[in-house]
């Protein structure tokens, strides 16, 4: 018959022939409208992203029609696999424009005045409760009610675009980018590996807050208000380093400043970040990255959305990142962090564009972050002379480690209540009268949280969050949070890495170089277990390496708790709000 093993190659060519120039003039598009957001731009975004669609409807329908099952080669097979799944474009034409149109706009736009990053630099710096809650509350009321109008809609469309691809909704489409079908037990499992971490590290950091904002605002057997943890999401805790500092006489240096005294420029920072990894042996930076990427905010007056990217323009040379690049210690890693995501687009740019993404999101993720736990350390940023002083003693250790542990500890339950919650929604558990009571039963169950004032149904505070507004997946951060440490573990077993793993920078290794590059050059063609092996010899992710890595600050942790009869957890759950 005519769709035999033959026309599927042929059939493939072709798909690959016309695919690289669709998705190319979809990412022109869009990446005109988010450097330069207004109604023209976003018009020739939608008709791009419409003919995509239709592109991909067509090849994913013919693509079902092929006998996969009587094939003998397997890269056909697994490529026919993948085209079948088309995600939103399986919608009729006028639902499909419905949600194009209708995808609540990510409310992160930087332009002077209502940008997203202001209110989020009240959240970082101000330590008066009042002003906390002010912002806290500002943002919500800014963008939850108008997220709510669409969001209802949105799920809909989403699971009968799922069931169009044949999953249950479209919680389980996002699963199966995880190829497994013992993902949720796993998770939740690895999240039980996790809690000593986030317990200890919850009653610690409620007992500073206790010290800095009394009584009347926290409750020392109860959840934190979710507007003092330095963050609007209260995700990374990083920001109140200077209240929780475990040896206060032993400030942690501050890179920022030393940055700007030494006049370090977007620029520099780029190429700091580039340097890094082809010091390991990995790719550089085609022409293009550095003349079309948006490095800074433009100047003049262009509405541009403020949330941080890499992309990939599928031609094999224009890859480029976008970012509002302000001169800190936060914005050198973010950078870093993309440059993982470029690096990877360099590493699989020659494969077929099917098989150009990570072998699962998750390790797109990675990529930058264990670079980053070398950059952060104490020796490289002494070698990159970011620090003042030479030594570390161990106060400082414990200080430093304090300072990881506030970002990525206190992460754990954030990455993995946010698309809990989502599958929840989508296979309608979370009726649509009870979201935001829900949002938070899970911010309390998992966060040890409570919103700072009460919130009604009115309110729709998922929405505040950048991926819940642009229905962006979120898992993907949980699992890069644990396996950026297992790589990490790896890369710095092969670099004949002696003592504690915080104390590691891969920083010149050519030896952890080709591990990475040996996943990297495989993009999604091979199944994440096989690409993960490569990497560490296990097929699994463990909580291990975190646990190894964070081993010392969980004993000070401990014994600091202890010794202050802290309540782990939060048996005064009922969310405290102030009369
Ligand atoms: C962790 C995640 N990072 C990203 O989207 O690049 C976030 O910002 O919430
Ligand atoms: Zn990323």
């Amino acid at each position: 018959d005519f769709y035999n093993e033959t026309m599927a190659k042929i059939f493939l060519q072709y798909y690959e022939n016309t695919t690289r120039v669709v998705w190319n003039r979809f990412m022109e598009a869009s990446w005109n409208y988010v450097t330069n957001i207004n109604q023209q731009n976003l018009e020739e975004m939608l008709l791009k992203d419409m003919e995509r669609s239709q592109h991909m409807l067509f090849f994913g329908t013919q693509a079902r029609l092929f006998k996969i099952a009587r094939f003998q080669d397997p890269v056909v097979k697994h490529m026919l696999s993948k085209l079948q799944n088309i995600d939103k474009a399986a919608l009729p034409k006028d639902e499909l424009q419905e949600v194009m149109e209708g995808a609540p706009r990510s409310p992160g736009t930087c332009s002077p005045g209502e940008s997203g990053d202001w209110w989020e630099d009240v959240m970082a710096t101000s330590r008066d409760q009042k002003e906390l809650l002010w912002a806290w509350q500002g943002w919500r009321d800014a963008v939850g009610p108008q997220v709510r109008m669409t969001f209802e809609r949105y799920v809909q469309l989403s699971n009968k675009a799922a069931k169009l691809n044949g999953y249950e909704d479209m919680g389980a489409l996002w699963q199966s980018m995880y190829e497994s079908d013992t993902l949720e037990q796993d998770l939740e499992h690895l999240y039980q590996e996790l809690q000593p971490l986030y317990l200890n590290l919850h009653a610690y950091v409620r007992r500073a807050l206790h010290r800095h904002y009394g009584p009347e605002l926290i409750d020392l057997r109860g959840p934190i208000p979710a507007h003092l943890l330095g963050n609007m999401w209260a995700q990374s805790w990083v920001n109140i380093l200077d209240l929780v500092l475990p040896f206060p006489k032993k400030p942690l240096d501050d890179i920022t400043r030393n940055m700007k005294v030494q006049h370090w420029k977007p620029e520099k920072m780029f190429i700091e970040a580039e340097n890094f990894y082809t010091s390991l042996g990995l790719l550089s930076t085609p022409p293009d990255f550095w003349r079309k990427s948006m490095m800074e905010r433009p100047a003049d007056g262009r509405e541009v959305e403020c949330h941080a990217s890499a992309w990939d323009f599928y031609n094999g040379q224009d890859f480029r990142i976008k970012k509002c690049t302000e001169v800190t210690i936060e914005d050198l890693l973010s950078i870093f962090h993309q440059m993982g995501h470029i690096q990877y687009f360099l590493q699989y740019k020659n494969l077929s564009v099917i098989f150009r993404a990570g072998t699962n999101p998750a390790f797109e993720e990675a990529v930058g972050l264990v670079i980053i736990l070398s950059v952060f350390s104490h020796k490289h940023l002494l070698n990159k002379g970011l620090l003042s002083h030479q030594h570390q003693d161990s106060e400082e250790e414990v200080n430093f480690l304090m300072g990881i542990a506030l970002d990525k500890i206190a992460f754990i339950p954030f990455a993995y209540l946010m698309d809990l919650s989502r599958w929840k929604v989508f296979d309608g558990t979370i009726q649509k009268d009870v979201y935001n009571q829900e949002w938070w039963s899970l911010r309390l169950k998992y966060q040890g949280l409570c919103p700072p004032t009460p919130r009604t149904e009115e309110d729709f505070d998922p929405a505040a969050k950048f991926h819940i507004s642009a229905s962006m997946p979120y898992l993907r951060y949980f699992l890069s949070l644990v396996l950026q440490f297992q790589f990490h573990e790896a890369l710095c077993k092969a670099t004949g890495h002696m003592g504690l793993l915080h104390r590691c920078d891969i920083y010149n290794s050519k030896m952890a170089g080709k591990l990475l590059e040996d996943v990297l050059k495989l993009g999604s063609s091979k199944p994440w277990p096989e690409v993960l092996e490569k990497i560490t010899g296990e097929t699994k992710v463990p909580a291990k390496a975190i646990m190894t890595y964070s081993k010392l600050l969980l004993n000070w942790l401990v014994t600091e708790n202890v010794q202050q009869g802290e309540i782990l957890g939060w048996p005064d759950f009922s969310c405290y709000f102030e009369e």
